[in-house]
C-alpha cells in the first residue's frame, strides 16, 4: 500500500535512492537506499564513523550527494527545511547566545510559518521552568533539551535528532523520550541516530543498521536479531573442534570461549538435535541472540570466529 501522510500525501516523507557522499577516498554514505513512511518512528544505528551524521546532512539538504538523490516529502531537501517542515537537532559545537531560553525559542518560532505555541514547545522539552534563564548559563543537558525545543518549535512533520541523548543524564533521557514519543503519536513522522540500543529498541518503531555508509539491516529489534542468527545454542566443547560444528544445521557461526562452543543459529530446534545425534550436549543453553549480539553480528562479521 502506498503510504499517505498526515494532510493525505502519498509517498515517503524521506526518500534516499543510491546517495553516495565522499570524503577523499572515504566512502561515508555509500549507496543507501531509504524510505521512511509518514507517521514511522526510525532509528539509525551504527558504531563511531559508519556515516549516521553524514546521511543526516543530506537528509537536511546541507551538502549534496555525490551520486544518487534524496527526497524529503518529495521535494529537494533545501526546499522542505525551508517551508519549515523539519525540525532538527544536530551534534553542534557552536556558542550559545546571551538570551533567555524564552528570547531564543520564540525568536526561532516567529521564522516558522505555523509555530507551535511557546509554551507547549519548552513544556515538551521539559524546560517551562527555565524559560527565563540566559541560555550561555545553562548545563550541557539543558542546553540539549533547549536544542529539543528549537527542532520542536516549528510543529515540523519531521524531527530528526542526531544522537540527541549524549549529554542528558539517565532521568533526563526517559524524560525525552517521553516528549519524543508524545510527538511522534501525534502523526509526526521522527528520525533519530543513536549508540544506544536498548533506546532504538524501546522508541523507534524500526531500525535501520548502518555500517561503512552502507544499510546492513533494517526492521524491528526482533528482524534485527532474527537476520543476526536469532538464537544462541552453548555447549561444552569436550575436545572438539569449531569446525566440527560449522556444518551442523542452522549455524551461522561459530565461537570458541574458553571451553565452551557458542553457536549463533537460525534454527535452534534443528541444531539441538543435530548436537544431540552428535553426542555433544553437555552444558546445553539456548538463549535468544540479544539486541547487541545482533547488532555486532551485523557490524563487524570479522569478529566471529566461523
Ligand atoms: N568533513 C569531513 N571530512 C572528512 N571526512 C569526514 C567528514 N565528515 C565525516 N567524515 C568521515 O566520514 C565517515 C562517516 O562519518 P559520520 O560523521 O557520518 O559518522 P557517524 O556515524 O555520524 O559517526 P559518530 O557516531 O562518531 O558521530 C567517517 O569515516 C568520518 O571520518
Amino acid at each position: 500500500m502506498t503510504p499517505r501522510g498526515p494532510r493525505g500525501q502519498r509517498g515517503s516523507a524521506v526518500s534516499f535512492t543510491g546517495a553516495v557522499r565522499t570524503y577523499g577516498a572515504v566512502r561515508a554514505v555509500d549507496g543507501v537506499d531509504l524510505e521512511i513512511g509518514y507517521g514511522e518512528t526510525v532509528a539509525l544505528l551504527g558504531r563511531n564513523g559508519a556515516g549516521k551524521s553524514t546521511a543526516i546532512g543530506l537528509l537536511l539538504g546541507l551538502y549534496e550527494p555525490d551520486a544518487g538523490a534524496v527526497e524529503l516529502f518529495g521535494a529537494a531537501p533545501g526546499q522542505s527545511v525551508r517551508a519549515g517542515r523539519v525540525g532538527a537537532m544536530l551534534q553542534d559545537a557552536r556558542p550559545v547566545p546571551r538570551v533567555t531560553v524564552g528570547e531564543l525559542v520564540g525568536f526561532v518560532a516567529s521564522r516558522y510559518p505555523a509555530p507551535m505555541p511557546l509554551a507547549r514547545a519548552l513544556e515538551l522539552a521539559g524546560i517551562a521552568d527555565l524559560a527565563g534563564r540566559r541560555v550561555d548559563r545553562l548545563s550541557g543537558g539543558q542546553v540539549q533539551r533547549v536544542r529539543f525545543a528549537l527542532a520542536l518549535t516549528g510543529d515540523p512533520a519531521l524531527l530528526v535528532l542526531d544522537e540527541p541523548t549524549a549529554a542528558l543524564d539517565v532521568e533526563a533521557r526517559q524524560a525525552f523520550w517521553e516528549s519524543m514519543r508524545t510527538y511522534a503519536r501525534r502523526g509526526h513522522t521522527v528520525l533519530f541516530s543513536t549508540h544506544y540500543l536498548q533506546e532504538a529498541d524501546a522508541y523507534a518503531d524500526r531500525i535501520v543498521v548502518i555500517d561503512r555508509g552502507r544499510i546492513v539491516a533494517d526492521g524491528t529489534a526482533e528482524e534485527l536479531r532474527r537476520a543476526a542468527g536469532g538464537n544462541l545454542v552453548g555447549v561444552d566443547r569436550a575436545g572438539r573442534d569449531a569446525d566440527d560444528f560449522a556444518p551442523l544445521p542452522g549455524v551461522r557461526s561459530v565461537e570458541v570461549r574458553g571451553d565452551r562452543i557458542r553457536l549463533r543459529t537460525d534454527d535452534s530446534d534443528a541444531t539441538v538435535v543435530a548436537l544431540a545425534e552428535l553426542g555433544a550436549i553437555r552444558g546445553l543453553e539456548v538463549t535468544p541472540a540479544s539486541l547487541d549480539d545482533a547488532f555486532l553480528a551485523l557490524t563487524s562479521p570479522s569478529l566471529e570466529a566461523v
